[in-house]
């Protein structure tokens, strides 16, 4: 393990050994740390753990969302104190490009550099498969690009985010789609699925400062949420988790046209770092033929 150059922050949250497991062999329990972990607290272990991977002179995935955030900033944190020099990150969303600039990490593109070394990011769901819903922080597109152009992508989560099938946590599974006629496009969403019990979608709409205006098909006006790339998002919600095979039900998702990607990452991650709520950190890696 690498020694932490900063000893406040590891002596915080007292790091338990990490367990290496897959889908054929459970993982051994070890001693959890004495104080119950906050669900934040579990994200940071699972972030630090990762960038336990990260070496000198690669170039790096940044992910989005408030896990990535720790690995973010336990980067920059090296960064400074010289653990780790030459590092390249390609962010995954304005908002990792901006809290990785605030860290300290030197910042380029999939323009300059089309292979990535390793990606670290957190996801929404995780399956056992090692599948993923990503997403409902909007940043899919990006983030499947620059995953899919890794030869590692480490997936960093709590145990809140093991499911046992995709969509089974009853969120939004999300589907990127360009703006022009998105009604259209979300009713052809709507019929790929029908028939589907428990089955439902919506555009998703702006919170906070919204900054696009829309009608939707009974011309009521909606302020949509908007992307890094500009796009809307539609999300779709299983009572009881996707059936089906995911493979084809990607095919005819990603068939519509309007619909740019969707948030089903299917056999992109290599591994799961999974911080579980009695405090022990397990590994999942993808199974090799
Ligand atoms: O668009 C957001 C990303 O896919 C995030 O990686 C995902 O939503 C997980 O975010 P968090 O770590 O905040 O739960």
């Amino acid at each position: 393990m690498r020694a932490a150059c900063s000893p406040t922050l590891d002596m915080a949250i007292p790091l338990p050994r990490l367990l290496h497991s897959d889908r054929l062999r459970p993982a051994v329990a070890t001693t959890p740390p004495a104080a119950a972990l906050s669900q934040d607290e579990l994200k940071r272990v699972a972030a630090h753990r990762a960038v336990e991977l990260v070496e000198s002179g690669m170039v790096l995935g940044l992910g989005t969302g408030s896990t990535a955030a720790h690995a973010l900033d336990r980067i920059g944190e090296l960064l400074r104190c010289g653990v780790l020099r030459d590092v390249v990150g390609i962010p995954t969303s304005e908002w990792a490009a901006a809290r990785a600039a605030a860290a300290g990490i030197p910042l380029a593109d999939l323009n300059t550099h089309p292979v990535v070394d390793l990606s670290i990011d957190g996801a929404d769901e995780v399956d056992p498969a090692l599948n993923l819903v990503k997403g409902r922080g909007g940043s899919l597109l990006r983030e499947k690009m620059v995953e899919g152009a890794s030869r590692r992508f480490v997936v960093i989560v709590d145990e809140s985010k093991i499911v046992s099938r995709l969509g089974g946590s009853g969120l939004a599974v999300p589907v990127e789609v360009i703006p022009f006629g998105w009604v259209l496009t979300l009713r052809r969403l709507r019929s790929l699925f029908d028939g589907m019990p428990g089955f439902n979608l919506k555009l998703r709409t702006a919170s906070t400062d919204a900054k696009a205006s829309t009608f939707d098909e009974n011309g009521a006006e909606l302020e949509p949420f908007v992307t890094d790339n500009k796009n809307y998002i539609v999300d779709l919600f299983f009572e009881d988790g996707i059936h089906g095979d995911l493979n084809l039900i990607s095919d005819e998702i990603l068939r519509i046209t309007g619909v740019v990607e969707h948030g089903m990452f299917l056999g992109l991650a290599s591994s799961a770092i999974i911080a579980r709520n009695d405090g022990m950190v397990v590994m999942m890696e993808k199974e090799t033929k």
